[in-house]
């Protein structure tokens, strides 16, 4: 993973080289706190551990039991699923991916009805074991395969916490069970038991992941200046710091557009603590040229954007013409013609005096997406230690889970009761 910062410099809101030296001091210090913090396996910190205390044996002896089957199907949400659909969206298989990570009746209902049961892992993830929308859906998955007289026990995969609902079921029924990493908050867990079954039951190459996170970890330093992961957390912490309050996403590969969706958690559910935070929108080059770009470019003055791509990457000749006015499309490629779009809107941005950070890497493949995953993990907790926040706590979504829970008659919960008092004006 590489980082350029050049067009965060005399940008508005924006850095200069004297900013960044100045941070540096205190990206020093965020790095004993971290380094000392991964030595004792402290919450959250732990996470940053994963690359050398995730087993792949473990997860390998987990899904060995399972003939390669047609579909995998991850049942879960957040950072239990985010992590595994990153990977399968960024890696080709035979083996297809499916998420279920909402509770959408019409979307699930055309799922299973597409799914072939008989022959799909179902990897159901939950660390606390009582998500609502993880269990629902798992139990209609169940129902599903029964009404198709497959066997679920025979083909369900669970990861969850020592206890919980999922514990239960999975020891109840002797079902393959992962453990979850222990003191790693979900949305940090993409390089462990959680995020890497779906790959190895893709054919992909874990240990391959888990090197890449560990490149990303031999590049922690005591300067920003000596470590890509931390240059990018420094720089959108003192972006932040700035104006630059949105951080627009934007991968140009299709295969990294869940990425920018599993940096949207990473980014919001860390960061966004006692009234501060980054707001992480996710966008796709060169696709949001034609939507976004107009805002980023001439709204105000509140936004940074990351663009995101690999330096290698297989290529589609476009075929020569004698249509007027495209011959210089002709004999070029799609991914020659990408990469000068990512080039003309990072250019485009900085003429208008618009932050934007370039995050690099080889090409998308194991390795290097074990790489920019760990960086921006990093990144995240650099970017949390300097702003002093709780970076590995979530309190704020409890309250919409009780008032959902109260509303099923799960609970007498004050929250509940709120949904009553909703303030109305209505234009029917
Ligand atoms: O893995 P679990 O416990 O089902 O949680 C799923 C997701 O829900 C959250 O706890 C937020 O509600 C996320 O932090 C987490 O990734």
């Amino acid at each position: 993973m590489r980082v350029d910062l050049g067009n965060s410099l005399e940008t508005t809101p924006g850095l200069t080289t004297e900013t960044l030296d100045r941070l540096d001091g205190r990206v020093a210090a965020a790095h004993e706190r971290i380094t000392a913090g991964m030595a004792d396996d402290e919450f959250g910190y732990a996470a940053l551990n994963l690359p050398q205390t995730a087993d792949p044996d473990e997860i390998y002896a987990a899904v060995d039991g399972f003939d390669r089957p047609e579909a995998v199907l991850t049942v879960g949400i957040g950072g239990s699923a985010l992590g595994a659909a990153t990977l399968s969206k960024a890696l080709e298989s035979d083996v297809d991916a499916y998420v279920l990570d909402n509770v959408d009746p019409d979307d699930t209902r055309a799922l299973l009805a597409d799914l072939p049961l008989d022959d799909t892992v179902v990897n159901v993830v939950s660390k606390s074991g009582t998500t609502a929308e993880t269990l629902a859906n798992f139990l209609v998955v169940r129902e599903a395969m029964t009404e198709a007289g497959v066997d679920w026990t025979e083909r369900t995969l669970v990861t969850t916490g020592e206890s919980g609902n999922l514990r239960d079921l999975a020891d109840r029924h002797g079902l393959p069970s992962l453990p979850v990493p222990d003191g790693v908050p979900g949305r940090f867990s993409a390089l462990s038991t959680v995020g890497l079954p779906v790959a190895a039951l893709q054919g992909h190459d874990v240990e391959s992941v888990l090197a890449g996170g560990r490149d990303g970890m031999e590049r922690l330093s005591g300067s920003l200046y000596e470590s890509p992961a931390y240059a990018y957390g420094a720089a959108t912490y003192a972006l932040a710091e700035r104006g630059a309050r949105t951080n627009a996403v934007m991968p140009y590969a299709e295969s990294l557009e869940t990425f920018a969706e599993w940096f949207a958690q990473l980014w919001a559910e860390s960061l966004g603590k006692d009234g501060l935070g980054q707001t992480p929108v996710r966008a796709l080059g060169a696709t949001d040229q034609h939507s976004q770009l107009q805002l980023y470019r001439a709204g105000p003055p509140d936004k940074l954007v990351t663009l995101v791509r690999p330096t290698e990457r297989a290529d589609v000749p476009i075929p020569e013409t004698d249509l007027d006015g495209l011959a210089y499309l002709g004999g070029s490629s799609l991914g020659g013609l990408l990469d000068a779009e990512f080039e003309a809107t990072e250019a485009s941005l900085a003429a208008a005096g618009v932050p934007n950070v370039r995050v690099e890497i080889d090409r998308v493949d194991e390795r290097s997406l074990g790489e920019l995953l760990y960086g921006m993990e990093a990144a995240c907790v650099l970017y949390g230690e300097l702003a002093s926040v709780s970076t590995f706590t979530q309190p704020a979504v409890e309250w919409g889970k009780k008032a959902a829970r109260g509303l099923l008659g799960g609970g007498d919960f004050a929250e509940a009761d709120a949904v009553d008092e909703k303030r109305e004006l209505r234009v029917d």
